[in-house]
């Protein structure tokens, strides 16, 4: 069964169109990241699949049942993070998952729940008010996670949460997911997703403009890497090994550095393999993945280039031009690791 199905759903304020015929579907036990710059019709789609908005068309489902005409059948069973959800000052936190537990008749067990969340007793037994954020939105999700619901759907849950609160969100969220929960998380920050979501829907101007794994996404719109490899001799005598490998789309020789443009990941372990085998001995390893954020400039601004511009392009100075978010270092055997000099990690996102 599918956790969430949505055929043409269209919502429409007068001249509006928030939501423009949205066919998606969410599978049981997915993290779905639900992904759109701000006014993207996130949370116009949320409101609809729980009933609190009425389609102009179109239909859902959710856990099976028509989000509309049997809404009664799917309350009981879906936990809710709203965006911007607020505590009763003077109740305690135990007191607001005691409160939910009431409401929803359900016969959990308070302090299990506040547990499962990470919030101490002592936590739990202070008045909310005095709470961080981050501790708001644990006790948000505690009162969210009453009734052990089938599917979670979380309202931008990591919004003015500081690094450290979203990590605690995502830990959260994959704890939730491992206990079989599907999840179903509206961001506007593709990084906030990355981590644990499965796969993910990217809304722009209320059309549905990818479904993919992250992975998928760079991939399709050719974002791809560059891995650059430092060997123990001259790289140039195994320039043309790299380039004969799938998914290398181009390979530069420096010194002992090859740097090749990668398109399919598969082509990563295969061009440390393909090089072993022909005698060259690799010391350091880098990819630099094209950063989260011009990805989602792309598919919310059409600009493809943006990517592959971006992307490993060095300027005179050696450092990467812009969009290189991420560095990781794949598992070879390197007996000993060298820096790669001009890898440029430190290249700053572009905004
Ligand atoms: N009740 C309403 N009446 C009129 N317009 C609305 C209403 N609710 C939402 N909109 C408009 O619909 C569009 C989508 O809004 P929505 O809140 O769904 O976006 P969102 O992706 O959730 O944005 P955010 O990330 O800022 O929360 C926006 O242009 C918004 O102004």
């Amino acid at each position: 069964m599918t956790a969430i199905e949505t055929s043409g759903l269209t919502k429409q304020y007068g001249e509006l169109t928030a939501v423009d015929d949205l066919d998606l579907t969410v599978d049981e036990g997915e993290v779905f990241g639900f992904l759109g710059p701000n006014g993207a019709g996130k949370s116009t789609t949320i409101n609809m699949l729980l009933d609190f908005t009425r389609p102009t068309a179109g239909s859902a489902t959710v856990l099976g049942y028509d989000a509309q005409a049997e809404a009664d059948s799917i309350s009981p069973r879906v936990g809710i993070l709203p965006e911007g959800f607020d505590v009763y000052p003077r109740l305690s936190g135990r007191r607001h998952i005691e409160f939910a537990i009431e409401t929803k008749d359900a016969a959990d067990d308070p302090d299990e729940i506040v547990d499962r969340v990470g919030l101490s007793p002592e936590d739990a037994a202070r008045p909310a008010g005095d709470y961080s954020k981050g501790m708001r939105q644990r006790l948000a999700t505690g009162m969210a996670l009453v009734g052990d619901p089938d599917l979670l759907i979380m309202d931008e849950p990591s919004s003015g949460l500081d690094p450290h609160g979203i990590r605690e969100m995502q830990d959260l969220v994959r704890t939730e997911a491992e206990r079989g929960t599907t999840v179903f998380f509206s961001s506007h920050i593709l990084e906030h997703v990355e981590t644990v979501c499965d796969r993910v829907g990217v809304l722009n101007e209320g059309e549905l403009v990818a479904v993919d794994t992250i992975e998928g996404l760079r991939e399709e719109i050719g974002g791809g890497a560059t891995m650059t490899l430092t060997l123990a001799g001259p790289a140039d005598e195994h320039r043309t090994v790299a380039t004969t490998v799938e998914g290398i789309t181009d390979v530069a020789a420096s010194g002992r550095t090859l740097e090749c443009s990668v398109t399919d990941s598969v082509a990563k372990a295969g061009v440390v393999t393909a090089l072993a085998d022909a005698g060259a001995t690799i010391r350091d390893v880098r990819i630099e993945e094209v950063s989260l954020e011009s990805l989602f400039t792309v598919l919310t601004n059409g600009d493809a280039d943006e990517v592959t511009d971006g992307l490993g392009t060095k300027t005179e100075a050696g450092r990467a031009d812009a969009d290189v978010a991420e560095t990781e270092t794949t598992d070879t055997d390197v007996a000993e690791t060298e820096t790669a000099d001009g890898g440029g990690i430190e290249g700053e996102v572009a905004r």
